[in-house]
């Protein structure tokens, strides 16, 4: 990941009439990041894209795009960034390579380097095999990796992804996650909204998390648990006889502990599992099982929202 600033937008909103779908936003993506843009139905996710893409006007604000605008530079980006929306459209009576050679016709890709970049990308979506078949008879998950061989194709600078992996089975989901992750690795920038938050956490970088049409948090889902009061690490703690919920608040470092499900969590900002195990022990208690597991995406989630919830009630 580089420090070069690939995607910056200041103060973006945009109203609909008297509705104001986003508030002030501000991001900066650097290059290589993989950003997950998540929170509630309508809370500006997708209006927010469709103004980094130069699709929709904002109403005040900036973006920059590789450094250009995207709604008055559209063609100087048109190669750079691809977009991939929840249901990718293709021309259903022509197959995937037909497909692909069309749109490589479209991002003007000279003619010289078209088929041999249209099999590298289909082969590393593992669409090879297929490439002659009408996308008519294409499962979904088929069509999403499509959508991706058409930003291998174009060689993109930056994907936006728009729930790329909502209706499809875990085998799938699984696959385009690979497949996200390769671009990343490539160094490809990818912005990816998603209600999945497993997703998410498998292969974002930072989250933003949009609420009311801002974004209320923008960071990793370490300090994302931590502004929340929470800790980083989580550790699972299985012991009898003691009492942990006295016991390991006294551990330094250790921000929490409740029972779950016969068993106790304690959230800490380090690994506080030797002197929970010394404590434990000292006590006169069996130690059955500690795990330690970092904070979860959907456990931090949960409590942000919940919180908003409560403050505004
Ligand atoms: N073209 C439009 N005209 C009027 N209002 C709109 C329009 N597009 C979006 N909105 C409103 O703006 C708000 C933000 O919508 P947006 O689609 O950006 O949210 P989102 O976070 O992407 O939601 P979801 O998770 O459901 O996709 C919503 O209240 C929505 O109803």
């Amino acid at each position: 990941m580089s420090d070069t600033v690939v995607i910056e937008a200041q103060g973006l909103a945009k109203q609909y009439g008297q509705h104001v779908a986003v508030d002030g936003v501000d991001l900066r993506v650097r290059a290589g990041e993989v950003i997950g843009l998540l929170g509630p139905n309508g809370a500006g996710k997708t209006t927010t894209i469709l103004m980094l893409l130069g699709l929709t006007e904002p109403t005040r604000g900036s973006v920059r795009i590789l450094g250009k605008d995207p709604l008055r530079e559209p063609l100087e980006l048109k190669c750079d960034v691809g977009y991939l929306p929840d249901a990718v459209g293709f021309y259903e009576t022509m197959t995937g390579r037909e497909n692909l050679a069309y749109m490589a016709r479209l991002a003007a890709i000279p003619r010289s380097a078209v088929e041999e970049r249209i099999n590298s990308a289909l082969s590393a979506v593992h669409l090879l095999d297929v490439a002659d078949r009408l996308t008519a008879t294409y499962s979904r998950g088929m069509r999403q990796r499509l959508g991706i061989a058409e930003l291998l194709m174009r060689q993109c600078r930056i994907a936006i992804l728009d729930e790329p992996t909502s209706g499809l089975d875990p085998q799938s989901t699984q696959e385009l996650l690979d497949l996200i992750q390769k671009l990343s690795r490539s160094g490809m920038t990818i912005l990816l909204s998603s209600h999945m938050l497993d997703v998410v956490q498998t292969i974002c970088h930072r989250i933003a998390l949009f609420n009311n049409g801002r974004i209320g948090f923008f960071g990793t889902i370490e300090e994302l648990a931590a502004e929340i009061g929470g800790g980083t690490y989580v550790i699972d703690v299985e012991a009898d006889g003691v009492d942990l919920s006295t016991l390991a608040t006294a551990v330094d470092g250790v921000k929490s502990v409740k029972p779950v499900n016969g068993h106790w969590q304690c959230e800490a900002v380090r690994d506080v599992r030797p002197q929970l195990a010394q404590r434990i022990v000292a006590a006169g208690g069996a130690l059955r099982n500690l795990d330690l597991r970092r904070a979860r995406l959907d456990e931090a989630y949960g409590r942000y929202f919940g919180r908003i919830t409560n403050d505004s009630t």
